[in-house]
């Protein structure tokens, strides 16, 4: 017989979802987890809306589960949720097929190919924080911060430049998210419902760009390194078959849906952390201003470059640290595809299992004084952080492609927001709260004018 974790599965059906995502709303879902921990040992078992589910925490955990290939996990969501994100998203797709669109991804995501958007990022986020400050002095930069990252995704991954189109995808994909966070339940006007409608509202404005793009790619018009559309497009499978439209479709959003959201968390969280630590942002705005005046000494180049990023260290340290102790991504889901057993216990096959960032992050004997805010941690001259310790990109085969991506967005941002501005919070006692997701609760407004030039 089968020696399953310990821990309760609650109420048919539900489990213990409501009692977890109360918690989750209070900013308390890691404590919810300590709870069960101190409880049940670092292995226990829940139900999350009907499926049986393994939580595991500590780095041995996410090593099981992170580092285990994709014959023993999958990354597959259950079927409400990929109703939502798309049957043919490379979370859903294992084997070649996974390797071929993250080929593709990855080859407008790596380093070498980013560098040349540095310029392009530079351009975007200026014109959207002088497009917004020109008609207000006090900005709530969670929702700027939404606009902005998937503004730069859509132009810089899809090459969208059209603002109404820009705008209507926007809107329909915070449809989305909220649908993602919703009990699945369909009837007219519920947020799941409202969320497989903005979908297919999605799906319908892509198509014919998609196949303009098409058009242009076999006229020789367009190259197949112009946007990951593109690069997905000219994508060949193993029999020379090309890529289908509503795996390009699934894939378009789940880059928006990955990459808009997380990101934009991070810059709210930095600008928080900024806005009301002194000695921080000091360090920030010292290291941020030495670009600055080396770039007007040397008058070549208007815009950062790839060498300024790379400049950014302490900057980067402090979104590092901004990560360790609120992850973006709370956790990640698995489902075991065979009976497979951990830590003494079983987990039979169709389970899920769950990671969690922050139990890792917390751990006194991996990061000595956990509550206390130091980005030198990061430091190179810093003890190590063992590997699955640390894992706001997650780890393994399906650690996060857009990282780099997300660092040059973050450093761009933030070194226009101090060294062109000056600004200061609207409420200095605001505080974290996790509907779903990190934001700073009443969404960051800030006071906020140009820096006068000494
Ligand atoms: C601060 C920003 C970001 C955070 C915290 C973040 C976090 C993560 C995490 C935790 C994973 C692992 C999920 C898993 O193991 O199931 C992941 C995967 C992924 N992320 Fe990110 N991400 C960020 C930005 C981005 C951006 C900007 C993009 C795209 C441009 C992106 C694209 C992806 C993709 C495609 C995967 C799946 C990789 C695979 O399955 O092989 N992410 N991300």
């Amino acid at each position: 017989s089968k020696n399953l974790p310990k821990g309760s599965l609650g109420f048919p059906l539900i489990g213990e979802t409501i009692s977890f995502l109360r918690a989750h709303k209070k900013e308390q879902g890691a404590e919810w987890i300590n709870e069960r921990v101190a409880k049940y040992g670092p292995i226990f078992k829940t139900s999350v809306m009907g499926t049986p589910t393994v939580i595991i925490v500590g780095v041995a955990g996410n090593k099981f589960v992170l580092g285990s290939s994709d014959v023993v996990f999958a990354t597959n969501r259950p079927k409400r949720i990929s109703a939502l994100q798309g049957k043919y998203n490379i979370f859903e797709l294992s084997g070649s097929r996974y390797r071929l669109v993250k080929r593709a991804m990855l080859s407008f995501l790596q380093p070498e190919s980013l560098q040349n958007y540095v310029k392009r990022m530079d351009e975007l986020v200026t014109t959207s924080l002088l497009k917004e400050i020109k008609q207000k002095d006090t900005i709530k930069i969670v929702n700027f911060m939404q606009k902005l990252t998937f503004s730069v995704a859509c132009d810089i991954l899809f090459d969208i430049k059209d603002e109404a189109t820009k705008e209507a995808f926007f809107g329909d994909f915070r449809i989305l998210f909220k649908a993602l966070g919703s009990f699945p339940i369909k009837f007219p006007g519920s947020a799941y419902s409202r969320g497989l409608e903005a979908r297919a509202r999605i799906s319908n404005r892509l198509l014919p760009i998609l196949r303009k793009r098409k058009e242009e790619l076999s006229t020789g018009v367009l190259s197949s390194t112009n946007d990951v559309v593109s690069c997905l497009l000219a994508l060949k499978g193993e029999n020379e078959e090309s890529i289908s439209e509503a795996e390009v479709v699934d894939n378009f959003s789940i880059l928006l849906i990955a990459s808009h959201d997380t990101t934009a968390i991070l810059l709210s969280l930095v600008v928080w952390k900024l806005s009301r630590d002194k000695q921080i942002y000091t360090k920030v705005l010292q290291e941020q201003m030495d670009i600055l005046r080396d770039r007007e000494a040397a008058t070549i180049e208007e815009n950062l470059t790839w060498v300024d990023i790379q400049k950014m260290k302490y900057t980067w340290q402090v979104a590092q640290e901004m990560m360790r102790m609120i992850p973006p991504v709370f956790g990640t889901f698995r489902k075991a595809l065979e009976d497979t057993n951990f830590g003494g216990y079983d987990i039979p096959k169709g389970w899920q299992v769950f990671t969690v960032a922050h139990g890792t992050h917390m751990e006194k004997d991996i990061f000595s004084s956990p509550m206390e805010f130091d980005p030198s941690r990061f430091d190179k001259s810093s003890k190590p952080i063992p590997p699955y310790a640390y894992i706001p990109f997650g780890a393994g085969l399906h650690s996060c492609i857009g990282n780099e991506f997300a660092r040059i967005e973050t450093l761009t941002t933030i070194h226009k927001l101090v060294t062109k501005f000056e600004w200061s919070p609207v409420y200095p006692d605001e505080t974290i709260t996790r509907k779903a997701v990190p934001y700073p609760s009443m969404g960051l407004p800030i006071k906020i004018k140009p820096r006068i030039q000494t």
